[in-house]
């Protein structure tokens, strides 16, 4: 993602020129492509064995993203897919993961931003059975999908526009009952337009479940002395990483 960035800024005659003479972030870039295409190769030969061992044993296989590409004739060439793949990984994980350490990093300075997401979800668990103390509580993303502060609070850790001022309450409608519709030329997280994310709402899927059983199941700290800082790169990860404690909660 570094290397991404630099290419933005750098005009392309000059990336172009060390990726030729295989030097600077250009030859980190390609140190690092060639060891996640080997990594890519070994999952397909994981996956190829698993499934032959299946086909043998006659047991049901489970759905997965890299199967699909696989059975599918017209992804039948390996630069293809691993391109495929790599593509998948950065925009689906990391995008996802940083996304998430900003809203923890937001939600443990605000713990009155915290309860009420806590009461939010307090319907849900009750009708969970939950099996002996200490059990934590998983949510499914059907439980999670109508909750609009939850959701608030996710869009909020993402927002740009004075983003030091931690307020889900901007996305809620007046009577608080509710999400406003804010449109994608105006939250630009996702991207408007021919370009937008396709993947915006299995993101803030997966960020409401996480968000939620974590916040359920555990208080979040922030380790103390820490410097918070943005790296300068295409999806502004942290600099230095989030320390904190999670202390599993008395429900
Ligand atoms: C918080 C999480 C995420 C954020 C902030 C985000 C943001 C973005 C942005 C800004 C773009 C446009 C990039 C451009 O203009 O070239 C984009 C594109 C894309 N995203 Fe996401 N994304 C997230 C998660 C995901 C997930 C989980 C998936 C897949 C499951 C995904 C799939 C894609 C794809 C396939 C594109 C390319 C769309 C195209 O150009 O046709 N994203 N994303």
């Amino acid at each position: 993602m570094e290397v991404v960035c630099f290419r933005h800024m750098m005009p392309s005659y000059c990336w172009k020129l060390m990726r030729w003479l295989n030097i600077g972030p250009e030859k980190k870039l390609n140190v690092e492509h060639t060891l996640l295409r080997r990594f890519i190769k070994e999952m397909m030969e994981r996956r190829n064995i698993k499934t032959w061992q299946v086909n043998n044993d006659e047991e049901e296989e489970g759905v997965d993203i890299v199967s699909f590409f696989l059975d599918d004739p017209c992804y039948a060439n390996d630069d293809l897919f691993c391109a495929i793949t790599i593509g998948y990984m950065l925009v689906a994980r990391d995008t996802v993961g940083i996304a998430l350490t900003w809203i923890f990093y937001n939600l443990a300075q605000n713990p009155n931003i915290v309860s009420i997401i806590r009461n939010e979800l307090s319907p849900v668990p009750s009708h969970k059975v939950v099996a002996g103390v200490g059990t934590m509580v998983i949510f499914e993303p059907d439980e999670t999908r109508s909750l609009s502060y939850l959701r608030a609070a996710l869009m909020e850790g993402i927002w740009g526009k004075d983003c030091l001022d931690y307020n889900p309450d901007r996305w809620l409608l007046k009577d608080g009952n509710g999400l406003r519709y804010v449109p994608p030329h105006k939250f630009l997280a996702f991207n408007s337009g021919p370009r937008m994310c396709l993947g915006k709402e299995i993101a803030v899927m997966q960020m409401m479940i996480v968000v939620a059983s974590t916040l359920w199941n555990f208080d979040v700290h922030l380790e103390k002395g820490q410097s918070i800082e943005p790296k300068a790169s295409c999806i502004l990860e942290m600099k230095n990483g989030l320390m904190v404690k999670l202390k599993k909660r008395e429900v």
